[in-house]
């Protein structure tokens, strides 16, 4: 026995478990028990990902709660929508930790869920007991959690880049207007025309109008920050890129301010929060210099014709928009540095 927190990862096989992989292989408090697969159980890991050979020289096991309550203590379940709903119950039965990084459980609403995902809510006990970790925002409810909803990629940039204007009253939360743009990863390793490299190579286009699933999920951040019902209007759209996530986010402000005054609100928000880094007026963050990092960099502006705020809030939506997230929440789990495993640089160029 290492004396670490033992950690399984199910939907290991995937781009969110694959980023798991990489970051807790070099976390100092945590050892990798179990890789495990659905549908592949049985086979060396490194065959689906030859860049781990010789680094995880496991072989994928099956999805047997006994079989993971033997190895581990906390699991990480990086899976798709609909499985975490059956699955996270019988592993928080069963005396585990959980870090659920789909969006099954992040809504507190099961009628609201089963509208947006088109798929059956879970079990509104654990929709109750699971803390939705925004760890910039609601960190303090993650101490001591059991079971916790990593938010999704697109709500962490867009809310993290709202949060300081709406808690402080300062914008009208009818207004707000949030552009996300994404890389391919985004969509996970699973095939699809969108993602064909001849579809979207040299082009770019907006998906899900009106009709995106993370809507709700940044509204209820929003509207719990606010104090007040939130609706914004989001569009994404995909990029001709791996990794990343950049927002534009427009909202009328309720008073007069400057560029200044916008960013002391935020500086001040975000102060010794080790994820967010504020740029200074006129700097505005690029999705590569975040690139393979926790990091949200966030730029802000004032139109003084206009009276609105613009905030461009940047992640890399593997790492704070999903595993470097989920490692974060881990830490204040345990009640670690929050910081613990996550404190490296972004690869540039
Ligand atoms: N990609 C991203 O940037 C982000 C993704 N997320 C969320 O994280 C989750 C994983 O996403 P991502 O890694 O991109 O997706 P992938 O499609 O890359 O991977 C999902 C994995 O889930 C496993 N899986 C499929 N069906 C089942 C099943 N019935 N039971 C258990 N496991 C299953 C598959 O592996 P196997 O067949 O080996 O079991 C597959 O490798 C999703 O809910 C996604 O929405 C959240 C934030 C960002
Ligand atoms: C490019 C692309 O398709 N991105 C996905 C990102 C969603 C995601 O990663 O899933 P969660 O809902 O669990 O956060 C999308 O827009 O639906």
């Amino acid at each position: 026995m290492s004396g670490k927190l033992r950690a399984a990862i199910i939907g290991s096989t995937g781009y969110g478990g694959v980023e798991l992989i990489r970051l807790l292989l070099q976390h100092p408090e945590v050892e990798l028990t179990s890789v495990i697969s659905s549908s592949n159980a049985g086979a060396l890991y490194a065959e689906g990902y030859p860049h781990l050979s010789e680094i995880i020289t496991d072989r994928l096991e099956a999805i047997d709660v006994e079989a993971i309550r033997g190895k581990a203590d906390v699991v990480f379940l990086a899976t798709p929508h609909g499985v975490s709903t059956e699955l996270s119950p019988k592993l928080i039965e069963a005396g585990l930790k959980v870090i659920d990084v789909s969006g099954d459980l992040r809504l507190k609403r099961g009628d609201v869920y089963e509208q947006w995902y088109k798929k059956k809510p879970a079990d509104p006990a654990y929709l109750d007991r699971a803390v939705y970790g925004l760890c910039e925002v609601f960190g303090s409810d993650v101490r001591g959690a059991d079971l916790i909803a990593n938010p999704g990629c697109f709500p962490t940039a867009t809310a993290l880049g709202l949060v300081p204007l709406l808690k402080e009253g300062w914008i009208d939360p009818e207004t707000i207007i949030s552009d996300a743009k994404t890389g391919v990863s985004g969509a996970g390793r699973g095939l699809g025309l969108a993602y064909h490299y001849s579809e979207i190579n040299e082009s770019t286009f907006a998906y899900k109008v009106n009709k995106h699933q993370h809507t709700p999920e940044i509204e209820q951040t929003l509207s719990r920050v606010a104090g007040e019902d939130v609706t914004i209007t989001f569009t994404t759209h995909l990029l001709p890129m791996t990794r990343g996530i950049l927002v534009t986010s427009y909202a009328k402000l309720k008073q007069a301010r400057t560029d200044e005054d916008v960013l002391e609100l935020f500086r001040h928000y975000y102060e010794g929060r080790p994820f967010v880094r504020v740029r200074p007026v006129g700097k505005w963050p690029a999705t590569k210099e975040v690139y393979g990092s926790n990091y949200c960099d966030i730029g802000v502006s004032v139109d003084s014709r206009t009276n609105r705020v613009t905030v461009i809030s940047v992640i890399d939506n593997l790492v704070k928009g999903a595993a470097g997230q989920a490692v974060q929440n881990l830490n204040l789990m345990m009640g670690w540095d929050e910081a613990t495993g996550l404190a490296f640089t972004p690869v540039y160029p």
